[in-house]
């Protein structure tokens, strides 16, 4: 009777093992550790430890290029794997995106219920974004950048070493101008003043991870969006209601149209769809830009070479280093363009997963089942010798250049998936890239920039942990000199 009874009890769970690991499941074909077939409990972990991209790599090196990492997931280090994030595809988002606490709201990042619902909302997120949209956002690149230098100096002087960290200057200036976009200002964020006393930056960061972590076992993140450790996903949706709610009660409304215009005027946003969309909006609009802008500085500054090549690149278009820098004329500047570029290759590993649709799809001769979730391995992808070549771990922005790296370089664009493709790619890549060629040119041209002395650029890179978003475990200390006599007052020129 006894071993009846223990025999009954776990049994579900037992023959839902059993099942996994026999050569009836559907992905029984695919290789990959066994540990993996059981339970996403292994990838959850994987996630938060912030390294999944390198653990992945490795495991593809021995496993393939398809290989199962879940019971039902299969990540691919294929340039096909492009496939599935087009629009000829038809694979929704997995339920990692899923909202947490939000059941039935609408926001843009986040799973929707239908793909209609997500192309209209896409559609009113867009007015922020055509070419007359992002050309009223100059004026504010502009003003913000210029605070920024202020910023950095600033911060210098009163340091009591002297140093710096760029990696939080870039991100006060990117949350101070994703404000301006926004919200028009009026939440006065001010965070190169202020710096981020409510701990927004991290309180974000920190949901973003739970949602890429946690989110791979979607049971367990509804877990813990109950209990103390999903209070940071609460913190910044309240945070966030706050910042909207205040925006949406300013009885004059700002001088230009700013993204809570173009949501708020429209009928078909309900208003408790406003409070998810600004966390969306806050995250999305100030997280990726600044860590690539940190990273590209860490690249130029720790190889010199790169650095003196840029602002050369950048005196023969500018002869003023505080005159207008119109993106007309630095969107020419190839040198610029494969700085960030080659940046955003070694700093976007990002893990995007996508469902198989009913039926099933074919890629490189492999059967996916309807159902089976699917991620492109794009670290492997950006960082495999047969897409870069040579050297593809090093910082090699000439491999981005016409001439390249000699007549045995390799340099497969398409591979290049920071801002990924189809219809959910990122909204913003044209403001994004305007962005960030204003900032480090605009730093180039005035600022010489090094790390500070002992600063051990292989640790930092080592450091550099990614869980959708990217976090830094070693702060990026640097010293900076103004160039000549250009003398930077607050908030201006
Ligand atoms: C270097 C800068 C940026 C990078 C590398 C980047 C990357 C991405 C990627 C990879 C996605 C697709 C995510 C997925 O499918 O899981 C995405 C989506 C998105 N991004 Fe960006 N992004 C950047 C800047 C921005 C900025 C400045 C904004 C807002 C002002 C923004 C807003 C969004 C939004 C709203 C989506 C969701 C689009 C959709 O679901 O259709 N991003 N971004």
């Amino acid at each position: 009777m006894r071993v009846r009874c223990c025999l009954s009890a776990p049994s579900p769970v037992l023959a839902t093992m059993v099942y996994r690991l026999s050569p009836w499941h559907p992905l029984a074909q695919y290789p990959g550790p066994v540990l993996c077939r059981i339970s996403s409990l292994w990838l959850t972990y994987v996630s938060f430890r912030g390294r999944r991209h390198l653990v992945l790599d490795r495991m593809h090196d021995k496993y393939g290029e398809y290989m199962r990492i879940g019971p039902n997931i299969v990540s691919i280090n294929s340039i096909s794997a492009q496939y599935i994030y087009s629009a000829t595809a038809r694979m929704p988002k997995s339920d990692s995106y899923r909202a947490p606490g939000h059941e039935g709201v609408v926001a843009l990042f986040f799973k929707q219920p239908t793909e209609k619902l997500h192309s209209d909302r896409k559609r009113v997120w867009s007015g922020l974004f055509t070419k007359e949209g992002v050309e009223q956002l100059a004026p504010f690149i502009e003003r913000r950048t210029f605070e920024l230098l202020n910023c950095i100096q600033r911060r210098q002087a009163e340091s009591r070493d002297g140093s710096v960290n760029l990696a939080d200057c870039f991100y006060h200036w990117s949350y101070d101008l994703m404000g301006d976009f926004v919200f028009g200002g009026c939440n006065k964020l001010e965070m190169m003043k202020n710096g981020d006393p409510r701990g927004m930056i991290k309180g974000g960061k920190l949901a973003t991870i739970l949602l890429d972590s946690v989110g791979q076992t979607p049971w367990l993140l509804d877990i813990v969006w109950r209990l103390p450790l999903g209070r940071s996903m609460h913190r910044l949706t309240e945070i966030a209601a706050e910042l909207m709610d205040h925006r949406l009660r300013i009885t004059e409304p700002p001088s230009f149209r700013d993204l809570v215009s173009f949501l708020a005027e429209d009928e078909t946003v309900p208003e408790r769809d406003l409070r998810l969309e600004a966390i969306v909006a806050i995250q999305g609009g100030s997280d990726n830009t600044s860590i690539t802008m940190t990273l590209a500085a860490y690249f130029i500054t720790t190889q010199q070479k790169y650095f003196q090549l840029l602002r050369t690149e950048l005196e023969t278009m500018f002869t003023d280093p505080i005159g207008p820098l119109p993106d007309s004329s630095l969107s020419q500047l190839p040198l610029l363009d494969a700085i960030i570029h080659e940046a955003l290759r070694l700093g976007s590993p990002y893990f995007l997963p996508r469902v198989v649709p009913d039926g099933g799809a074919v890629l490189d001769g492999h059967f996916l089942p309807a159902g089976t979730v699917v991620a492109n391995a794009a670290y492997s992808q950006q960082t495999s010798p047969d897409n870069f070549y040579p050297d593809p771990l090093s910082f090699l922005p000439e491999r981005w250049l016409a001439e390249g790296l000699g007549t045995s370089a390799r340099a497969i664009k398409a591979a290049l998936s920071s801002f990924s493709s189809g219809p959910h790619v990122c909204i913003a890549k044209q403001l994004a890239f305007q962005e960030m060629r204003h900032v480090l040119a605009r730093l180039v041209l005035n600022m010489d920039i090094a790390p500070i002395e002992g600063f051990d650029a292989q640790a930092f890179r080592d450091g550099i942990l990614n869980m959708r978003t990217t976090v830094l475990e070693q702060p990026f200390l640097v010293h900076v000199h103004p160039r000549g006599d250009i003398v930077l007052v607050e908030d201006g020129v």
